[in-house]
Order: structure tokens, then C-alpha cells, then sequence
């Protein structure tokens, strides 16, 4: 019998000598739009009570801006563990918190790796939005136990039986017999039936008996690390959910990807706080604390096993991987070691930023930045921002395009210095492929048609839509180029819609696209910093809207200067910058007519050459300008 003790659990919530089964364990996590009332639910469901300061309410100033504009919940994942006893029986809770953004999927799928269940929320006043739709995918993806809410039916404004058709349609919930929970997570009522669908409908862990361990009777230990934050006297802790076998303090532990050695030195479930216990046993989910120092050691998604003991290691494990990129460079050149010392200790808690210095001829010296979506990207710059004092150039957003050679090797160009030049002179590409993205917009039909349009000029394809409800709201769903959106397509969106549309999007692989390199050159002079990727059907576009700006930021010179945006040879747009005119015959009194034409003929010369060799600087603030995507 897979017993354990919860000695500190039974301090903090449970009367004493308490054993419970792994069969009573229950891990699941609660997805939801932002808002609709996971916190308030999570206060409530766990302690019973909700903190007259309002934890909710703290968690709701705590967010940064971008995070409430854009519709995401707190990225830290904690679980959170309690005894309910149903039945006369009692029952372990482990809740894993999950971000709600698609952004995030990786951390999302993380998450609900240590889940069997999960209770999907929605604000009976609001409605299904588009991140609770996303969310919900991975979550059925996954196999998870879906547990349907409706939330706040306190309101006066809920209207619980047309969000419960929404649901009905929308997730594809069959309503007899009805599955959807009514609750007020604020007042309390139903919250009981939530913990009693918690306990029936969602299954226990599966225990993966491992062949015996050295300790003979248990099987052997086998954790899921699904994520890791750091603390600055602790290190790395790791947080990790028990598939097989008994982890104790003191044991020597190996990671199944780095194949590093560990000894544990705490360990234990979070109650919220965290609460140090003397094993984690299978079906758990806790905390461990080893000798790791570095974040980066701490792979999510990787496996820990004993040392000596091997395991299969746990499917599906993959790096996260930095779906766009941006360059992040000092105003001031001199400020990089600051900034680099920032960024560095901003990724100490969030690893899924990946970094590489960069150097560029004109902003001199900076780090390239990987995320995992644009909503990623706009939240670290926020910190980064907050954290860093001085101010910053965060150039345009990339995406990682495929070059596909035609001996088959492939190689990722998030940088557009080094897309290939014009594809067809070098001979050896095949094609170039870009990443696509399924978005999902959902909108009240009044503004389908600009959404439609708005999708239209972003390249969509395979648009369509369906009605959610009576109410006349609407899913669209249109597969677009993920470098459609890394810009201002989230702001168009909410603008257009008066803010009523939500938006997410999903990975939906690489495509084959025609796209082409444009280099902009001063007085003929290619100049790389401002080289972009454009599709071969908006290089006019783009390329009159580029040289335009630059017109208006470059300084004029003594000679005139030709602003050019090229593809391969070709030039696509033309502006000129004209001379400025030094009045060289200003200190010419009287004399003959001809004597004032020398010296302009000269002058004439002298400009030629001059424009012949010319080389035109471009001072820091018109790349700050040009490049920083606050002006894009
Ligand atoms: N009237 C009413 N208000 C609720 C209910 N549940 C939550 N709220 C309120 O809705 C607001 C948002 O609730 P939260 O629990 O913070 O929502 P959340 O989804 O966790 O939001 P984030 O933490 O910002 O992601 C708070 O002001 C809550 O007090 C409910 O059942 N009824």
C-alpha cells in the first residue's frame, strides 16, 4: 500500500497520525481569463476564507501594466496543497497554478504535465474569452479531467444560463446532465461543490511503478520538475511533482538531461507557504532544494531520478524555445555592463529568456534577446525598464525563419544580417519558411468586419468563424504569419474592436513564404542595422514607409543625400535629403557677376565630391528613432 505521512501537513491542517493514500491525491490546476476569479477561488477552495487585505486584490495591483492590458495572470507557478476530508476519507489537493496566456504555452503544458484535472472559470458576466479558449485546448490536449465553472452568479449582471449555452458550445460540453458549476468564489456559495467535483471527477495520479529501488518495497523515484524559481541564500528551488518511489532529505539526486548530481537538503509541499517535510512520495507535489546553483540547470519538463537508479524519463521533453526575438542596446554605450547585469539578473527568475550579445556598427554594443512571445517580450521590457534606470533600445521584433537549403540542412535567421541575400543568385536555397500562428479572435458580430479587415492586411488565411451564443459573439479563427502580429497588431486590435475583441494565438508550425531581405543604404552605403525581412508583396509598402522616416530623422549634410530601400538590387523606394546650402558668396560686395558664379560653380564641384566619398553618420538619437519599436 503506497501509504505516506504528512507529518507537517497534519501540524498545519489535519489532526495527527494522518496517512493518506495516493489514491486520495488529487493535483489539478484552475485556467481562466484574467479576472474571472482564480484567485478569489484559490483563496477560497484552499484556506476556506478570503484575506480581509484581499490577496486577490494584491495580486491584482502587483500586475504590471502590460500584464492587465494584455490579459495574462501571474507567470509563477506555486502549487498550493490541502486537506479536505469527503466522505468520512481524506484527501490531499495539490493545486498547480498555470499562467493563462498562450505565450506561455510551454509553461501552461508544464503545468498541466502534473495535473489530472483542471476547473476551467468563467466570469458568468464576462463570457468565454480567447486566452480561456487556449488555455482550455492544451488542457483537453493533455487529457485532463475538465471541470466547467461558471463564477460570479452573485452579480446582478451575470447572466448564468446564456454563458452556459456559451460554454456549452463554445467547449463542446454536452449539457444533459449538466456539468457546469454555478458558484460566487467571493460569497462562498457552491465552492463546496467545487472541491466535491475536484474529488469525483478528477482522477488520482497514475502511479509509474519504476522498477524497486535500493530501499526495496518502494518503487523507484522518479520526479517531473515543472518549474523552478531562485532564492538568493537557497539557490535554485525546483518544484516537482512525484511520479514513482520516495525522494528524502538527504538523498543523492541526477537529472535525466545534464546528468548533474545533487544532494537534497530540504524538501516539502507548499501549504501555500512552503512547509518542509521528511519525503515527497508519489502522486505529491513540492518543493526540493539541492545544491543547484544556476537557474539554467533547472530544465523544466526534465526528469530527477536517484543517483544509481535509472529511469525512463518523462515524454515530451524539449527546451523552450524563443519563438521572437529583439535586440536590447544602452543609449549611452557605456551603460552596457549595467544593463547586461540587469538583464542578467531579471532571467535569474524567468528562464525562458534566452540571451546572446550583440554588436552592431551603429548601436555598438547589446544583448539579443529570445522570448517566448510578443506578450513575453512586452512584460520583461517592462521589468527590465522598472529594474534599469537609464534608458534603452529595444530594436523591432523578429521571428526565427527556416532557410532551407537544397541539400535539406536547415538553418534558423532570427537577425536579418544574416538572411540569405536574394535568394535566387546563390542558388543553393530551396526556400525560406516563416512561423505561423492560429489565432483566435472572439468579438461581438458588430466588429467582425474590421476584425475580418484587420486579419486581411496581416496576411491571414484559412479565416473563419462561428457564432459562440444567442448574443451574437463570435469566434474567428484565421491562421497567420507569426511576424504579422510581433508589432501593433495587438493594439489594431483593440482599437478597432473598441477593446472588445481578446486575442490569442497558438504555434502552428512553419511555412513556405515568399520573403525577401530589404537593405536601406545612405548616399549608397548599405547601412546594416536597419536591414529588415519583408514579404516580397509589401516591399513597396514597407519600403516607402522606412525611407520616409528616415528622411525626416537624418540630419541634412552638406552634400545631398540619396535614402534608398533595396531588395537584392533592386531599389524599391527613393527619397531624397537635399544639401544643406552654405551662402558662399555672403561676404562678395559689389564686383562682377560672374565672380559670385565661380564660387557656386566651385562650391558645385566641391559638393560632387564630396557626395562622391561622403559618408553620412547617423547619430545614436535618429537610431533610437528609427529602430526603437516605440515609434514603429
Ligand atoms: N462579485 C463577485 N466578485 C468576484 C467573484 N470572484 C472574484 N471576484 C472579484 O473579481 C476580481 C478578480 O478576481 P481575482 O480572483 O483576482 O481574479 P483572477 O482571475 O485571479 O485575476 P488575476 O489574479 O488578476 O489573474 C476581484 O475583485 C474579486 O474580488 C465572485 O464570485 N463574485
Amino acid at each position: 500500500m503506497e501509504d505516506f505521512p504528512c507529518h507537517l501537513i497534519r501540524c498545519v491542517l489535519s489532526p495527527p497520525n494522518l496517512t493518506i493514500l495516493t489514491s486520495s491525491c488529487r493535483n489539478f490546476s484552475i485556467i481562466a481569463h484574467i479576472d474571472h476569479g482564480k484567485s478569489t477561488l484559490a483563496d477560497r477552495s484552499l484556506t476556506g476564507t478570503i484575506d480581509k487585505k484581499g490577496k486577490g486584490n494584491q495580486q491584482f495591483l502587483d500586475k504590471l501594466k502590460v500584464e492587465r492590458d494584455r490579459g495574462i495572470t501571474d507567470e509563477n507557478l506555486t502549487p498550493h496543497s490541502m486537506i479536505h476530508t469527503y466522505n468520512g476519507q481524506r484527501y490531499l489537493l495539490n493545486l498547480i497554478d498555470t499562467p493563462g496566456h498562450v505565450d506561455f504555452s510551454w509553461e501552461v503544458s508544464r503545468s498541466l504535465a502534473a495535473c489530472q484535472g483542471a476547473l476551467l472559470l468563467v466570469d458568468a458576466t464576462q463570457g468565454v474569452q480567447a486566452q480561456s479558449l487556449s488555455v482550455f485546448h492544451v488542457a483537453k490536449d493533455r487529457g485532463l479531467e475538465i471541470v466547467p465553472i461558471l463564477n460570479k452568479i452573485d452579480l446582478p449582471a451575470a447572466q448564468p444560463n446564456l454563458i452556459a449555452a456559451q460554454m456549452h458550445s463554445t467547449f463542446d460540453i454536452t449539457p444533459d446532465p449538466d456539468p457546469i458549476l454555478r458558484i460566487s468564489a467571493k460569497t462562498g456559495l457552491g465552492v463546496e461543490a467545487v472541491l466535491k467535483a475536484i474529488i469525483e471527477r478528477v482522477p488520482p495520479p497514475q502511479i509509474l511503478s519504476e522498477g524497486k529501488g535500493e530501499r526495496g518495497g518502494e518503487g523507484r523515484f522518479k520526479g517531473f520538475l515543472f518549474d523552478s524559481s531562485y532564492d538568493r541564500y537557497r539557490g535554485v528551488i525546483s518544484l516537482v511533482s512525484v511520479q514513482s518511489g520516495v525522494l528524502r532529505k538527504g538523498d543523492k539526486i541526477q537529472s535525466h538531461h545534464t546528468r548533474k548530481r545533487y544532494d537534497v537538503i530540504d524538501l516539502g509541499i507548499m501549504s501555500p507557504e512552503e512547509v518542509s517535510t521528511e519525503s515527497l512520495r508519489e502522486g505529491q507535489v513540492g518543493y526540493v532544494t539541492c545544491n543547484m546553483k544556476e537557474s539554467s540547470e533547472a530544465h523544466i519538463g526534465d526528469t530527477l531520478h536517484r543517483v544509481g537508479e535509472l529511469v525512463d524519463p518523462m515524454p515530451g521533453f524539449k527546451p523552450s524555445k524563443a519563438m521572437v526575438y529583439a535586440g536590447v542596446f544602452p543609449v549611452d554605450s557605456n551603460d552596457f555592463p549595467k544593463l547586461e547585469e540587469s538583464i542578467k539578473r531579471l532571467t535569474l527568475t524567468d528562464r525562458s529568456v534566452t540571451i546572446s550579445r550583440e554588436s552592431s556598427t551603429a548601436l555598438g554594443q547589446g544583448c539579443r534577446l529570445g522570448f517566448l512571445g510578443t506578450l513575453h517580450m512586452d512584460v520583461f521590457r517592462q521589468r527590465l525598464e522598472d529594474e534599469y534606470d537609464a534608458s534603452i533600445i529595444v530594436t523591432a521584433p523578429t521571428v526565427p525563419y527556416k532557410v532551407v537549403y537544397k541539400d535539406k540542412k536547415e538553418k534558423f535567421v532570427s537577425n536579418p544580417t544574416d538572411f540569405p541575400d536574394v535568394l535566387d543568385s546563390s542558388g543553393k536555397v530551396k526556400e525560406v519558411q516563416e512561423p505561423i500562428v492560429t489565432a483566435s479572435i472572439i468579438v461581438p458580430e458588430e466588429y467582425l468586419g474590421e476584425m475580418m479587415d484587420l486579419c486581411f492586411t496581416h496576411r491571414a488565411t484559412a479565416m473563419d468563424h462561428r457564432y459562440l451564443d444567442s448574443s451574437g459573439r463570435i469566434l474567428l479563427t484565421a491562421v497567420l504569419p507569426l511576424s504579422e502580429i510581433v508589432t501593433d497588431f495587438f493594439d489594431k486590435l483593440k482599437s478597432r474592436s473598441s477593446g472588445f475583441a481578446s486575442f490569442d494565438y497558438e504555434d502552428a508550425g512553419y511555412q513556405a513564404s515568399n520573403l525577401v531581405k530589404m537593405s536601406f543604404l545612405l548616399n549608397s552605403k548599405p547601412v546594416d542595422a536597419l536591414a529588415l525581412i519583408v514579404h516580397r508583396s509589401a516591399e513597396q509598402e514597407v519600403g516607402r514607409l522606412w525611407v520616409k522616416k528616415l528622411h525626416k530623422v537624418i540630419p541634412r549634410q552638406l552634400f545631398e543625400v540619396p535614402i534608398q530601400a533595396a531588395v537584392g538590387n533592386k531599389i524599391v523606394a527613393r527619397e531624397t535629403l537635399s544639401a544643406v546650402r552654405a551662402d558662399v558668396t555672403a561676404g562678395l560686395y559689389g564686383g562682377h557677376y560672374e565672380r559670385k558664379l565661380k564660387h557656386l560653380n566651385n562650391q558645385k564641384e566641391s559638393k560632387k565630391k564630396m557626395k562622391r566619398i561622403g559618408n553620412v553618420d547617423l547619430p545614436q538619437e535618429a537610431f533610437f528613432d528609427i529602430l526603437s519599436t516605440k515609434n514603429r
